[in-house]
């Protein structure tokens, strides 16, 4: 990704008609968006995993242009020191028994905290994204409301798997969003306090249970959950479009079974346009 410098300028109109018309349509901005980031993205180019940090309004809206990819959300490491803690203390308090240990995780699957605009490729130009509809990611299945963690008998049986334990949490609690070009998607309250969200730097993209908007391609688009010993029954029998260009699909053989892997294609450029709310008392903290 090219990180340029911050240009204070006029919004050009037809900016200020995309923003306008997302705070009107999703009526989660307390005000007009007074802050747009364009960043472009190399095939294979991504961005480090991250939070927005609290000079924004906690309510993200992110039009992908250009190639699709895909965005990773991860629990922020606070929950894996919290988890730690707890693994300490039940161990302490019960050394002698196996212990059960419960993780509440954040409540990530609202079904407000992702939403997607209609995919449509036409142009590359925001100005021609007149054709704006809204529809819900559904609730982030496999995200169980508590996980058990870690069984252990005693102290130090915890200490060795705390870090297990944690990595365990952060594999199990990322969730991931196609974001297809000409799509829009919008995060909020702790999708954007507690997770941090990233690209990989790759220019294929697993398109794995883990992504919460699978669905929306499904019928381009399935993962390792199908099998068949004839690699030809699996494209015909899923209607897969070999000239779709932004979805790639290949065979893999695991013990005497043919499984189909699709993936995202991020090998065009891609152009993004995260739109923020800056409120007045942090704007002297940041260029508008
Ligand atoms: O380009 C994107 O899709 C994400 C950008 C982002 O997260 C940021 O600039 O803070
Ligand atoms: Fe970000």
């Amino acid at each position: 990704m090219t990180r340029g410098s911050y240009h204070r300028t006029v919004v050009p109109l037809w900016l200020t008609a995309l923003t306008e018309r997302i705070v009107k349509e999703t009526r989660l901005f307390p005000a007009s968006i007074n802050h747009v980031l364009v960043n472009e993205y190399l095939p294979g180019q991504g961005i480090m995993p991250h939070q927005d940090g609290p000079l924004y309004f906690p309510v993200v809206a992110i039009l992908s242009l250009g190639a699709p990819t895909l965005m990773k959300f991860m629990p922020h490491s606070k929950f894996a020191t919290s988890i730690k803690k707890r693994i300490y203390l039940s161990a302490n308090s019960n050394s002698d028994t196996e212990t059960v240990l419960p993780c509440q995780l954040p409540e990530f699957h609202d079904v407000d905290s992702f939403n997607t605009i209609s995919r449509r490729k036409e142009n590359f130009h925001p100005s021609t994204v007149k054709d704006v509809t809204y529809t819900s990611v559904e609730p982030l299945s496999g995200l169980p409301s508590s996980t058990n963690l870690l069984r252990s008998k005693g102290r130090e049986q915890c200490l060795e798997n705390d870090t297990e334990a944690a990595l365990q949490h952060e594999h199990t609690n990322t969730v991931s969003v196609a974001l297809m070009p000409r799509s829009l998607l919008i995060f909020k309250d702790n999708a954007y306090q507690d997770f941090l969200h990233g690209i990989d730097e790759c220019d294929e993209h697993i398109l794995d249970g883990k992504v919460a908007n699978l669905s929306s391609l499904c019928h381009k688009a399935y993962s390792c959950s199908v099998q068949s010993s004839d690699p030809r029954e699996l494209s015909s029998a899923h209607g897969l479009d070999p000239k779709d260009t932004d979805i790639g699909h290949n065979l893999l053989e695991n013990q005497g079974k043919t499984y189909q892997r699709s993936f995202l294609k991020q090998t065009g450029t891609r152009v993004s346009l995260t739109c923020r709310y800056v409120p007045k008392s942090f704007s002297r903290f940041i260029r508008l």
